[in-house]
């Protein structure tokens, strides 16, 4: 893996989390390089300079809402929350949240998902930043912004640890919002 394009350039701590990530091939399915993040949660000291790069960013940008995303960005963006002060708001797959939500749909490759997120979790105006682990198609985010733009929050950026660089277009997708990714992997193929 190699450093994206973060203002980090020769910070130790990108390759440090680089290393930690494992690549498995042939992941969930043949050719699929799946880049897992549970081993870089093994690692105190790497998953920690992970929080404290996204909360140097973050914590005086007058954020009040860290939204994550169901699975891997609930593993982030709670400790992110608290460190900058802001609520923590889980955009979750269908059917798992027990109060009213609004939904959103967006296509994979192969079919389609959605998520979800409750109605009364965020204000209008409040200055919110999405979080995940990993973009590929950026199909899943712009869901996230959707979300957060209906309840006329303010998506400030989405944030992920992993950018798989050959997904091109995914700007686009985001809709104009910043995308700030801390390492890129050189070869990958992405399977949403
Ligand atoms: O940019 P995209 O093409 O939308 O893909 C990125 C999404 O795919 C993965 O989640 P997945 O849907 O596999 O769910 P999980 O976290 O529950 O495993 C990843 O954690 C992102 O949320
Ligand atoms: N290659 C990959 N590794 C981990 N999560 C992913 N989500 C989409 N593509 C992925």
């Amino acid at each position: 893996m190699f450093a994206a394009e973060n203002g980090l350039k020769g910070d130790p701590r990108l390759q440090a989390i680089s290393d930690a990530i494992r690549v498995i091939p042939h992941f969930p399915k043949p050719g699929i390089m799946f880049q897992d993040i549970t081993t870089l949660l093994l690692n105190h000291k790497v998953f920690k300079d992970t929080v404290d790069i996204f909360v140097d960013r973050y914590k005086d940008m007058d954020i009040s809402v860290v939204a994550g995303i169901e699975a891997r960005g609930f593993m982030f963006g709670p400790s992110i929350a608290l460190a900058i002060g802001a609520k923590f708001v889980p955009l979750r797959k269908p059917g798992k949240l027990p109060g009213d939500v609004i939904s959103e749909a967006y296509e994979l490759e192969y079919g389609k998902d959605c998520l979800e997120m409750h109605i009364d979790a965020v204000q209008r105006g409040e200055r919110a930043v999405v979080i995940d682990d990993l973009v590929a198609t950026g199909g899943t985010l712009s869901a996230a912004i959707k979300l957060l733009e209906s309840m006329e929050a303010e998506v400030v950026e989405c944030a992920c640890v992993i950018g798989l660089p050959e997904a091109k277009g995914r700007q686009s997708r985001l809709n104009g919002k910043p995308l700030y990714i801390l390492v890129e992997p050189r070869e990958f193929e992405g399977y949403c």
